[in-house]
């Protein structure tokens, strides 16, 4: 799991490892990371030029220490071979030690931007930083036409603890942070102007809280956390699921979400509902039931994909809810839990609410916004339960405070069923005894991960193609 710290933080632990340090050590740690990257990235662009030796680099340096690096890191680039030109985007504001150290290993200061550039290093503002660009840099990143841009920190112009993107900032093909990740590096719409992200350690991590902000799950965590069957294991011990989806209008969603429920590690799927027959003919595995109340225990229940939002649905959410099971609460349901929020009243087991924005919006009053993490949080705070927001890079939030960030996923997801086969996974997590909130995040991290695989070989898949590719994914973590 990878931790996600805000600025006050950063700068704590900043503070007490600065506290044994002379004055700019830091900054050469950043500054020496960042060329070694930025030399990595000259090293496997084609052109006339051998690494970083004859390459052609324009830093744009803001008035702060984020500058500061941006300069030290062309210092050693120059000291390399490369030519290097630096437009100071504040005029007089900039670091006046990184400069000097730039301009003594022979860089260029203009107040132009050159005609052709190999890398752009965006040293224009970092953790110090408000929303938004000065006009000047506004201008400048108009004008020059970089073959690869390296952002300093985070991508300028974004707000550095929501991931909000509400003016104009840049987009970066590689964002080079310190000491840790930051949230506009994993949320939002800042998370798509960071390209790749590379981590170079300058020794913050004994001095950073515990606790980050936010969590990012990895390969490693699926590895070590998915719960496969073993030898003693039989169909009830691994967890029965029930699924109250789809319904004679929208049979699919019956037959999406089970596919999800199936590929993930519960023992025996119990299908509920009006489209038993379709979802018997795709999955014969599965036994099918008419209603909640005779599909006999399960160790959980989804209701809501494709299941309408009249009486006949309103009955079997209450008799999900009254069963005292975890459960997966998606579209419908979310939208009749929306219209009747007393229904969570007695209600104690855990619950997992997947919303898209609108359905957020529903159960919230207000939509999550560009504050997701905080809008997820405070949704399952408030309805005690947890919340998984779905969109590029998807959050899970739990009422205790915990918030995952899915770093997996692809545009591919944006298409009719992917979430009931999400929800059904989900669900399967649930019912082999994974808490609500790991449950979520691991069920996340695997449909995008599938979708990623998918999305390699077909333009445009389906959701029945990504639940197909479900078990393969899931599979290779045992390898
Ligand atoms: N925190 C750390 O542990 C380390 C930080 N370092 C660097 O230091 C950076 C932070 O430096 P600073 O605190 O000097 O802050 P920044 O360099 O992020 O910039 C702050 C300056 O930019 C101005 N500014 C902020 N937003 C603006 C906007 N939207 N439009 C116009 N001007 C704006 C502010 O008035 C201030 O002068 C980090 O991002 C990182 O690059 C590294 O040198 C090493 C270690
Ligand atoms: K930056």
């Amino acid at each position: 799991m990878h931790g996600v710290w805000r600025t006050a933080a950063v700068r704590r632990a900043e503070a007490e490892l600065m506290r044994g340090l002379p004055p700019l050590a830091l900054m050469h740690r950043a500054a020496a990371g960042l060329a070694a990257t930025c030399t990595q990235l000259l090293r496997a662009m084609p052109g006339k030029h051998a690494g970083a030796y004859g390459a052609h680099i324009t830093v744009l340096a803001g008035p702060g220490d984020n500058g500061g690096d941006a300069l030290l890191a062309a210092e050693r680039l120059i000291r390399q071979g490369a030519q290097a030109t630096a437009i100071a985007v504040m005029g007089e504001r900039v670091h006046r030690q990184a400069l000097r150290a730039f301009r003594d290993a022979g860089g260029r200061l203009a107040t132009t931007a050159p005609t052709h550039t190999d890398l752009l290093i965006d040293g224009i503002i970092g953790i110090g930083g408000r929303p938004g660009l000065p006009e000047r840099a506004v201008q400048l990143l108009e004008t020059i036409h970089p073959r690869l841009t390296v952002a300093v920190d985070v991508p300028s112009g974004v707000d550095v603890d929501t991931g909000a993107v509400p003016g104009p900032a840049v987009n970066a093909d590689v964002t080079v942070t310190f000491g840790c990740r930051k949230p506009a590096h994993v949320l939002g719409d800042a998370a798509l102007r960071t390209g790749y992200l590379d981590l170079i350690d300058i020794g913050l991590g004994p001095y950073l809280e515990c606790e980050g902000y936010l969590q990012v799950p990895t390969l490693d965590d699926m590895i070590e956390q998915w719960p496969f069957p073993d030898e003693l294991d039989d169909k009830y011990t691994r967890g029965v699921v029930g699924i109250a989806a789809g319904s004679a209008e929208y049979p699919g969603a019956a037959i999406l979400a089970t596919a999800g429920a199936l590929s993930g590690p519960a023992g025996y799927v119990r299908y509920a509902g009006a489209a038993k027959a379709q979802v018997h003919n795709h999955h014969p595995e599965v036994v099918g039931t008419d209603s909640v109340a005779t599909a006999g225990r399960t160790q959980s229940w989804l209701i809501g994909p494709g299941s309408g939002t009249g009486e006949a649905t309103a009955h079997e959410l209450k008799q999900v809810l009254a069963r005292p099971v975890p459960a997966v609460l998606d579209a419908d349901a979310i939208t009749l839990l929306a219209q009747s929020p007393h229904l969570l009243a007695n209600r104690e087991a855990p619950l997992v609410l997947t919303p898209h924005d609108r359905e957020f919006e529903r159960l919230y009053g207000t939509a999550p916004g560009d504050r997701r993490a905080e809008a997820a949080m405070a949704l399952a705070k408030r309805l005690h339960c947890t919340v998984l927001l779905k969109g590029h890079h998807t959050i899970v939030a739990d009422s205790d405070g915990t918030v995952y960030v899915n770093p997996t996923g692809h545009p591919a997801l944006a298409t009719a069923g992917t979430g009931d086969v999400l929800a059904g996974l989900v669900a399967s997590l649930l019912a082999a005894g994974i808490p609500a909130a790991r449950a979520a995040m691991m069920g996340a991290f695997m449909h995008g991960m599938a979708a990623r695989a998918v999305a390699s070989e077909i333009v445009s898949p389906v959701a029945s193609q990504i639940a197909a590719e479900l078990p393969g994914t899931i599979g290779a973590l045992n390898d």
